[in-house]
Order: structure tokens, then C-alpha cells, then sequence
């Protein structure tokens, strides 16, 4: 049992940079949460706050009950895979594998054992007598991926590992840690800035921005209920359409139309509307907001195209994403608003709305 517990971190480096700001997460035996965020925004001083590798301002870190706050890096039996590999240049792979084994005097029989496991999973053997400078990128970080897993750690600790990688191994390798931490009973911290990163492979994703916590939830959650206007923005490609407008008794006004509000207490005299390109159709639908509008622009997707389309009576732009076999007639076209699909958010602070 390792449950990794933060309460209330903090980490100032000066008065002015605080790039961890009270932040509480739990991760249970086995769960895979991803800090999600961009980049400054905090990632990587939590995930070495949890390593031990620096020292919280306020707060406290808990791993299998015990306060570890104050535990050296080494003592905390964590294993941290890092994106620029660390590997020994001068050792073989088999060596670069079972360096930490060796050092905690563990017979030889037993890691060659290890070793095959893990290098079998990660289809190194035929590599075992290679130095890192004779291997490829995705080879080395998996060199460096069968470290971390070898040595049986408590919690996994990761900082964009696949980043050095090009799109392809990314995808292959990425497939390779999903089906390898599935099977580890263990708390993961994965860091990445890669949105489609954090929704393939997290159990949880926590969402970072300016050092806060904004949301933390499913990546299935995230995705359909943000928790505020950073967070629907940043998740999801093309980005959510998110455009302010103003308040009329229950609606809101965009352009010539207007769109029924959830309920309130007290109305807003402005909102923001939120609504992905995937969630707005060509055309009228009965369960849409049905509006017209310019369409001015068509970007080719290849399955799919983006059509910019400006609102009739408005100058905002909407981006509505269709398969790539859909036709429409000239450019005044009529789309509709998938009205289950809206999201709505305060102007002022961000929240969502209901
Ligand atoms: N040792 C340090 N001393 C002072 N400031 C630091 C230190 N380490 C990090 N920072 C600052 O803290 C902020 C957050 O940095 P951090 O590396 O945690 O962000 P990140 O989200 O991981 O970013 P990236 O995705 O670019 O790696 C940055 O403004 C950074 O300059």
C-alpha cells in the first residue's frame, strides 16, 4: 500500500514565484494521474516536491500513511523517469538497468531475472549489451523506462518522458506505458503538456494553471465538464469555441439570435459561451440552436474539415468541425448549436456557470 497523499503544498522560490500554490491531490494503489498544464505552470516543481527533491514552502507529502515530508530523495523508494533519459553513457544497457539493484546489493540471479522481465516487456533483450549512445531515442527511453520499473519502487514518478520523441514513437511508446502501468499495482505521476497524453493514459488528470489546481477529474470529465474557462480552452483540439456575450432577461444574445440561459438565482449581464467545433452541426437540427451565418474560411483536416463561420448580425466567429464528405451551398449557411452540448462561464472569475 502506497497511497500518495498531498495536502495544502505550497513552493515559493521567491516572493513573487510561487509556482505551486495549495495544492491537494490523492493518488490510490494503481491510479495514473497526469498533471496537465502549460508550460511554467507548475508541473515539474510538484512532481520534484513529491520526489523530495525540493522542499515545500507549506504542506505535506504522505506515502502509505507516513508523512515523508522531510525524507531524503533516496529514502523515499520512489522511481523517477525523466524526459532527458539520464542515462550511464559509459555502461551497457544491462548495466544502465540494474545499476540501483546492484547497489542495494541484490544477488545476481535474481536481477538477471528482473532484468529479462522487464527488458522482455519492453522488447530490449536483444539491446542488453548496447551502450545508450548506439540506441535511438524511443530505444534509450525505454532503457530508461525499464530502470524506473525494475527497481519496484513505491510510486512511479514521470516528467515528460516521450517529449525528446517524434510524433510516431510517441504514439508506439505511449502504447507501450499504458499496457505497462495497467499491470503495476503502484501510484503514477505522469507530467506532460500533451493533452492527448493526459486523456489516453491517466485514470485522473489534474490541471494546472499559474501554480493553482483548476480542475481535478476523469479525463472523460474534463472533457465534457469543465470546471472553468482555462480548463475547456486548453483541453481539446481544435480548442472550444468560448465567446462572451451579453444578457437579456434568460438568454443570451449573439448576433440576431438568442439562447436560452440555464437557470439562475441572479443573471450575469454577460456570460461566456462555450461549445466545441465537434458539437455544432451543419444545417437545422431539433435539438439545436439554430443560427445563420458567413462562412469564410474551410481548413482541411483530412477526415474532417473546420469551417469558420461568422454569425449573422454578430462579429463573432464560430468553428464548426464536419466529415470531410459534407457539402453545403454557397457561404451563407445555417449551423446549429447541439444545445446539451453548451457550456456556459463567468465573465469574471472563469467558473462554470451551473
Ligand atoms: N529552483 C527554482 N528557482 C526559482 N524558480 C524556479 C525554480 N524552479 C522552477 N522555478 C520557476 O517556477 C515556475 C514553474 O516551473 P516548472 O518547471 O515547475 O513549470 P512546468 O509547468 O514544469 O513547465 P515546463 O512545462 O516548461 O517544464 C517557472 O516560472 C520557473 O521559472
Amino acid at each position: 500500500m502506497a497511497k500518495l497523499e498531498l495536502q495544502n503544498l505550497r513552493k515559493q522560490f521567491a516572493p513573487s514565484v510561487v509556482p505551486v500554490k495549495d495544492i491537494t491531490i490523492e493518488v490510490e494503489d494503481g491510479e495514473f494521474l497526469t498533471l496537465l498544464g502549460p508550460s511554467g505552470c507548475g508541473k515539474s516543481t510538484l512532481l520534484r516536491l513529491i520526489a523530495g527533491l525540493e522542499q515545500p514552502t507549506q504542506g505535506k507529502v504522505t506515502i502509505g500513511g507516513k508523512n515523508v515530508t522531510s525524507v531524503p530523495p533516496g529514502k523515499r523508494n520512489i522511481s523517477m523517469v525523466f524526459q532527458s533519459y539520464a542515462l550511464y553513457p559509459h555502461m551497457t544497457v544491462f548495466e544502465n538497468i540494474s545499476a540501483a539493484l546492484k547497489l542495494r546489493k541484490i544477488p545476481r540471479e535474481e536481477i538477471e531475472k528482473r532484468v529479462n522481465d522487464v527488458t522482455q516487456k519492453l522488447g530490449l533483450e536483444h539491446l542488453l549489451t548496447r551502450k545508450p549512445g548506439q540506441l535511438s531515442g524511443g530505444q534509450r527511453q525505454r532503457v530508461a523506462l525499464a530502470r524506473s520499473l525494475v527497481r519496484d519502487p513505491d510510486i512511479f514518478l514521470l516528467d515528460e518522458p516521450l517529449s525528446n520523441l517524434d510524433a510516431l514513437l510517441r504514439e508506439q511508446v505511449r502504447a507501450d506505458l499504458k499496457q505497462l502501468f495497467e499491470t503495476q499495482n503502484k501510484p503514477v505521476v505522469y507530467v506532460t503538456h500533451d493533452q492527448i497524453e493526459a486523456m489516453t493514459l491517466s485514470d485522473k488528470i489534474a490541471v494546472l494553471c499559474d501554480g493553482y489546481l483548476q480542475q481535478l477529474a476523469s479525463p472523460h470529465e474534463i472533457y465534457t465538464a469543465p470546471a472553468n474557462k482555462f480548463v475547456a480552452g486548453f483541453v481539446g483540439s481544435p480548442q472550444m469555441n468560448l465567446i462572451t456575450l451579453d444578457c437579456q432577461g434568460n438568454h443570451a444574445v449573439l448576433g440576431d439570435y438568442k439562447i436560452f440561459l440555464p437557470q439562475l438565482k441572479t443573471q450575469p449581464h454577460q456570460v461566456i459561451l462555450g461549445i466545441r467545433p465537434e458539437d455544432i452541426s451543419l444545417g437545422d437540427i431539433e435539438t439545436g440552436e439554430t443560427i445563420a451565418g458567413h462562412l469564410f474560411l474551410v481548413e482541411d483536416f483530412g477526415k474532417e474539415k473546420l469551417l469558420s463561420v461568422r454569425v449573422n448580425g454578430s462579429d463573432q466567429t464560430l468553428r464548426v468541425m464536419v466529415p470531410a464528405d459534407r457539402t453545403w451551398e454557397g457561404e451563407m449557411i445555417t449551423i446549429s448549436l447541439i444545445k446539451k452540448q453548451l457550456h456556459w462561464f463567468y465573465v469574471e472569475t472563469g467558473d462554470r456557470l451551473n
